[in-house]
């Protein structure tokens, strides 16, 4: 009921949605008893005593009743569908919007399939029960209240009868319940991990494929596959056996009432007409039992949908704001970033940097070198606030960044990441991201600066191509200089290229460089590169192993002294520098 208290939220403004629905499912129900009192009459008080003349007005009333029902159950359906729709639309927008604020830790874990299984199995299961399946469950109390109350009025002793099969009947509708509600889950879970085989294969259809691992795949996909086709024999099994067994029981009390009111007839206590009208009636009480298993399945899986969808609503941020956050104008900012004993650990594991200390002057570069996994991502991460730290304090112009407001930071900061996103629209659009009223004239230029502009015309539609989901049918070098285009656009006070150019050639990258060398004026850069050449500029380098900086310095500095610097130039420049010491030697020969 937590659930449904908690769901109400997102409904309450359309509540008369709710009550007119029920209201008309209620009417329709009440209008239902007509009939056997329609029949009672007939017989009782046509047929019998032969007065074929009232025939026609009887006739047209039925006809008024089925009339008057449909319009009823169209008014229920109709009010139930606008709220379980109104809600649904609520709770996506809902769940949509807290997905853009989640912070970067949930998505640390967060899985793809499971989240979409949320935004849509879920929703539909919640959308279904508030729209229908509640009024539904009130609906069934109703027939088996006004059923028996109508029923009273013709016969106790019949009525008592009626209602004695009805604990029999509860008693294997819960038990039937309580075995498909497993079933279903177990569907469910199977479904999930088949559909979880088949985004995978999608996306990673390239290794597969490097891998020659289509048999694998397929037979992993098979197996999946049998276990999804198990489950629901079992569940289609289930409810097989479920309506012979209702209906053998519901026939029994059929016979019993048979009996008995057959020999109140004989014995004249009861009116033909009445046996009749209580052989009708009976389908007010049974029918509700045998829908009592489906619709307490229904509740308890839209129960658990609701609380899926409630845990992805209800998950803490951990990025947040202070209370009055300080908003600071991109002309304001100067672009000083200073790091201050800075540590921090992702989750409970040991720290990924550890008293990070660095002093980033406006208009300086600061270059990061280190093996993969020493943390220099993470010192990017945690400038943008991805995370808070755990200790020290990271500054932008003197000022703590969790003291500002999230969005006033990031908007100072273009990032161009290793691994290039590019959304499925057309080149111009993926160019200008995140920013209103460009002009044509300055994506191209940004577009120019990236090196990207030639090979942009090259295609048939210029920047109107559009690149599909993950940058189809573009090269890695060619994302990776869109995604530079578009961080230059952006105009930032900071730029950060985290290992921007690792996705093109030495020849490219000394091209796209010598555009950056332009740009980076004025702005304090961060560079994070496995190449010396693309470090050898910065004002600083900072060379980390396991999280903490083990040496600093410029690159004519560091070249001087042993130390991992001067491992990795000696390595990635052997040949030049072989070649200076035989053209030292030649010199000294000749
Ligand atoms: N999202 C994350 N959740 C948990 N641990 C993480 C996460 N990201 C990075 N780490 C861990 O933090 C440490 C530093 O990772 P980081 O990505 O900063 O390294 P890096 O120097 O940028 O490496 P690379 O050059 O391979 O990109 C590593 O031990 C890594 O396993």
């Amino acid at each position: 009921m937590d659930v449904l208290r908690q769901l109400q939220t997102f409904f309450w403004e359309k509540r008369t949605y709710l009550l007119v629905s029920i209201l008309f499912l209620a009417l329709a129900t009440a209008l239902g008893l007509v009939y056997p009192n329609l029949l009672r009459i007939l017989i009782d008080d046509v047929i019998v005593p032969r007065n074929f003349e009232d025939v026609p007005i009887l006739a047209l009333t039925v006809l008024g009743v089925v009339i008057l029902k449909a319009g009823m159950q169209f008014l229920h359906g109709f009010f139930g569908g606008r709220l379980g729709n109104y809600l649904a639309y609520r709770l996506r927008n809902a769940c949509y919007e807290k997905l853009q604020f989640l912070s970067f830790r949930y998505y640390d874990t967060a899985k793809t399939g499971d989240l979409m299984s949320r935004l849509t199995g879920d929703l539909e299961a919640i959308r279904n029960f508030i729209g229908f399946g509640f009024a539904q469950i009130l609906n069934m109390v109703l027939m088996v209240v006004f059923g028996a109350i109508m029923m009273m009025t013709m016969s106790w002793k019949l009525t008592l009868l009626t209602l004695v099969c009805i604990p029999l009947l509860a008693f294997v509708a819960l038990r039937f319940e309580s075995k498909i509600h497993p079933a279903f889950q177990e569907m469910r879970l199977a479904l999930s991990s088949l559909t979880t085989a088949v985004q995978e294969n999608i996306t990673g259809v390239r290794t597969v494929k490097s891998f020659a691992r289509e048999p694998y795949e397929v037979e992993k996909f098979s197996t999946r596959n049998e276990r999804y086709k198990t489950n629901q024999i079992h569940a289609a099994t289930l409810w097989s056996r479920y309506f012979p067994v209702m209906e053998i029981l519901a026939s029994v009390s059929v016979v019993l009432l048979l009996v008995v009111g057959g020999r109140m007839v004989i014995q004249q206590t009861l009116t033909l007409g009445e046996l009749v009208a209580f052989f009708s009636l009976i389908w007010y009480i049974i029918g509700p039992m045998w829908g009592l298993g489906f619709h307490i399945n229904n509740y308890t899986q839209s129960k658990a949908s609701g609380e899926r969808v409630l845990e992805l609503l209800n998950t803490p941020v951990d990025v947040v704001e202070t209370e009055d956050p300080v908003i600071v104008e991109s002309e304001q900012v100067r672009g000083h970033v200073t790091f201050e004993s800075v540590t921090f650990a992702y989750g409970n594991k040991m720290p990924a940097v550890t008293d990070i200390n660095f002093d980033a002057p406006p208009g300086s570069v600061i270059g990061f070198l280190g093996g993969t996994g020493s943390g220099k991502s993470t010192i990017i991460q945690l400038l943008m606030r991805a995370y808070n730290v755990n200790s020290g304090a990271i500054k932008l112009d003197g000022r703590n960044i969790k003291d500002m407001g999230i969005r006033s930071l990031r908007s100072q900061i273009a990032s161009v990441f290793q691994e290039t996103f590019l959304f499925s629209s057309s080149i111009r659009n993926n160019i200008s991201y995140g920013l209103k009223n460009v002009t044509m004239d300055e994506i191209i230029r940004a577009a120019k600066l990236a090196k990207a502009h030639d090979f942009i015309m090259e295609f048939p539609e210029g920047y109107d191509t559009v690149v599909g989901e993950r940058g189809m049918g573009l090269s890695g070098g060619q994302k990776q200089r869109i995604a530079i285009a578009r961080a230059l656009l952006k105009n930032p006070k900071i730029l950060v290229l985290d290992d921007a150019t690792s996705a093109v050639d030495m020849e490219t990258e000394h091209e796209i460089q010598s555009g950056f060398q332009e740009v980076m004026r004025g702005r304090t850069t961060f560079i994070i590169a496995h190449r010396i050449s693309s470090l050898r500029h910065a004002d600083e380098i900072l060379v980390l192993d396991e999280g903490r900086v083990v040496q600093r310095g410029k690159h004519t500095e560091l070249i001087q002294v042993p130390g991992p610097y001067q491992d990795v130039y000696n390595i990635q420049y052997a040949d030049y520098i072989a070649r200076g010491k035989r053209e030292a030697g030649e010199q000294v020969n000749s």
